[in-house]
């Protein structure tokens, strides 16, 4: 069997709150990551993600067990460019082009050769010549990308990469991903989003409260904790200005609850659902 890509055992990290309160970040994490595998990690914020993420970049310690990256110490691994992130926060330089960007970075690193093809690589080769200040949040995260890419690293960690981006962004993001990851490389990311997971990990890991409290293939996962919602349309006539009408809405739950229902929800549909719908019709419309 090859060496791991990543390999952590009772991986464990506490903190302290400003009033002195111990915080357990990282409770005794087990964690196998193969070569070639894509891998989310899933959670809510202070889920301990981005302290796992920082652990195993070697920019934080852990206060007890032990963590391998291809089998050195995280801070070797990166120093020898087979781990490279893209972090949530970051600088970059807002007078450079995004070209002059990369060239720099590959100029640190020696690899003048990778500059075009890791453009290619974050779908930035149009916009090659563009001022970073001018980039849209999107596109300075996929500027974070191709620099993380210039090593050609074996594994590429980013934590929340597409916060703050917009449906469309974050779609444009994750393609670029995919295409690198279709050639091979390990790939762990932090994320809020299911949707995300869902979409582009073969494997995720649920985190909370320090703990991986369910590591699977990403459809076990989702069937475990996605849940279903059935939605359904109330005649118009019971649609007012103020919603749907309460005593119509009333009987539905009537109805509903001796089929076991519960937990009926009206809700506005989400951005992301409403934002698909809209394409897919606009798709339709064009074809
Ligand atoms: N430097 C620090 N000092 C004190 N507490 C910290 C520190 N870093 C993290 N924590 C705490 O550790 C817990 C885990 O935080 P962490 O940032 O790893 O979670 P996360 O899953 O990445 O959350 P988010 O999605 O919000 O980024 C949280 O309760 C957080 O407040």
């Amino acid at each position: 069997m090859s060496t791991p890509a990543i390999r952590a055992v009772g991986l464990r990290k506490q903190f302290h709150s400003t009033d002195g309160t111990p915080v357990l970040a990282v409770d005794d994490v087990d964690l196998t990551v193969h070569p070639g595998e894509i891998v989310a990690f899933l959670g809510p914020n202070g889920a301990g993600k981005t302290t796992t993420v920082d652990m195993l970049l070697g920019l934080t310690r852990p206060d007890a067990g032990t963590i391998e990256v291809y089998g050195t110490a995280p801070g070797e691994a990166v120093r020898q460019g087979r781990v490279s992130a893209v972090m949530q926060t970051g600088g970059l330089l807002n007078d450079f082009t995004v070209e002059e960007t990369v060239r720099a970075i590959a100029a640190l690193h020696g690899r003048t050769d990778r500059v075009e093809v890791v453009l290619e690589r974050a779908r930035l080769t149009d916009l090659a010549g563009r001022r970073v200040e001018a980039c849209s949040g999107g596109e300075q995260q996929r500027l974070k990308f191709a620099l993380a890419l210039v090593p050609d690293p074996d594994l590429v960690v980013l934590d929340e990469p597409t916060t703050g981006m917009d449906v469309g962004a974050r779609q444009e993001f994750w393609r670029a991903m995919r295409a690198d990851a279709a050639l091979g490389r390990t790939i762990v990311f932090a994320t809020h989003y299911l949707a995300e997971a869902d979409e582009f990990a073969e494997r995720t890991v649920l985190m909370a409260r320090g703990r991986i409290v369910h590591d699977a293939a990403t459809a076990d996962v989702r069937a475990a904790y996605g849940g279903r919602t059935l939605t359904f349309r109330p005649p118009a006539a019971v649609v007012g200005a103020d919603g749907i009408d309460a005593a119509w809405l009333s009987r539905v739950h009537d109805a509903l609850a001796p089929l076991g229902v519960t937990d009926v929800d009206v809700s506005a549909a989400s951005l992301e659902t409403a934002f698909l719908a809209l394409t897919a019709e606009l798709e339709g419309a064009a074809r």
